[in-house]
């Protein structure tokens, strides 16, 4: 996949790409409704013979144009975006640095300077799809600032359980710790990326060793708690069970950091500075502050359990 970033304004003309259909949004998560839009560009490229395209942004528009947000966590980081569209078989990927003076761009100026004039034949996007400043083009103001010269589709909305698959439904799940109810949503488990780093080293003291994980990019972290994930090392995938929090019954409460551990099943070998993934499943518990070490260990021996018995039921 081609990837070309762009910022406004740019110079690119016509000639410079490719003939292209290309969909259109910002995409975080590529979740199923996402995936039915750039499907949907991929399929109609192959049909005409033609190159397919997704336009994206960075960093989200809610940077520029919220009042209160200047830092957006996302559900897929712009590396781990790139890596899922990539894999869907786009042939070019524009990411559009999201500015105050790209924001302020005119609808048709928009699709004068972003469509007609990359190329674009046909355009992809979904029924609630916005452009320009304000917002103020949608797919029903498209044909007349097309200008005839491209066609396009609009993919109805796509729903699971009579509600929309979107971006922000995913987060607010994540946030309340339902890492389960996402799974069907992105067609996957939730992921983030990470490096193996130096903890307290007292896992290993209670007999719960745990990678200590720093994350690499700006995800969206899920409500803090006890989770049954699985954690890719060198390529292969094991089960585990992680504490996402404070770890009150140790932590000094002055010095709040949030840490990400997981004790891998069945796992004995260092791992420090190595790079994994960790797929979250099924959230078990709240973090608790335990009175002594005998009790934390009981639990998550119990959490342990837990955990394995998930996934024994997920296989069946
Ligand atoms: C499955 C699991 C559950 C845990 N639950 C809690 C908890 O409820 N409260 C807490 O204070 N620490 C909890 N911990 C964190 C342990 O305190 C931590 O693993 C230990 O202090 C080792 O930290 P270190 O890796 O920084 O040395 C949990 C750890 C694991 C692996
Ligand atoms: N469930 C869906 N069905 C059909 N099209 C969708 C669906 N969700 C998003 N789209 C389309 O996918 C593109 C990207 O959408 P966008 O990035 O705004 O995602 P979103 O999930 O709707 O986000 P948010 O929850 O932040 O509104 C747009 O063209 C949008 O119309």
């Amino acid at each position: 996949m081609k990837e070309v970033m762009i910022h406004h304004p740019h110079s690119f003309e016509k000639e410079d790409f490719p003939q292209l259909v290309m969909a259109l949004g910002f995409f975080d998560g590529v979740h199923l409704g996402h995936q039915q839009v750039i499907n949907k560009a991929k399929k109609i490229a192959d049909q005409k013979g033609i190159q397919s395209a997704v336009m994206t942004f960075d960093p989200h528009p809610s940077v520029v144009l919220g009042r209160k947000q200047k830092h957006v966590h996302y559900i897929t980081p712009l590396e781990e975006k790139k890596r899922i569209i990539s894999e869907m078989g786009i042939d070019y990927l524009f990411i559009i640095r999201f500015t105050s003076d790209f924001a302020a761009l005119e609808p048709q100026a928009f699709v004068d300077q972003y469509i007609i004039n990359m190329n674009v034949q046909h355009v992809v996007a979904g029924f609630d799809y916005t452009y320009g400043k304000f917002g103020k083009g949608t797919m029903s103001t498209l044909p007349e600032h097309s200008r005839d010269a491209f066609s396009y589709t609009v993919v109805n909305k796509y729903e699971i359980d009579n509600e929309k698959v979107s971006s922000s439904r995913i987060r607010k799940l994540l946030n309340e710790g339902e890492t389960v109810e996402v799974i069907p949503l992105l067609g996957r488990p939730f992921q983030i990326s990470g490096t193996v780093i130096h903890g307290d080293k007292r896992g290993r003291t209670i007999g719960f060793p745990t990678a200590n994980i720093g994350i690499d990019s700006d995800y969206l972290i899920p409500k803090t708690g006890v989770y049954a994930v699985k954690i890719q090392v060198n390529q292969q995938w094991y089960e585990g069970v992680c504490n996402l929090g404070y770890k009150p019954t140790f932590q000094k409460p002055d010095e709040p950091s949030l840490s990400i551990e997981v004790h891998i099943l069945d796992f004995d070998h260092s791992i420090y500075g190595e790079e994994v993934q960790v797929q979250w499943f099924q959230r078990i518990r709240d973090e608790r502050k335990f009175n002594g070490i005998n009790g934390l260990i009981t639990q998550i021996e119990i959490d342990k359990q837990t955990a394995l018995c998930f996934f024994e039921k997920l296989l069946t």
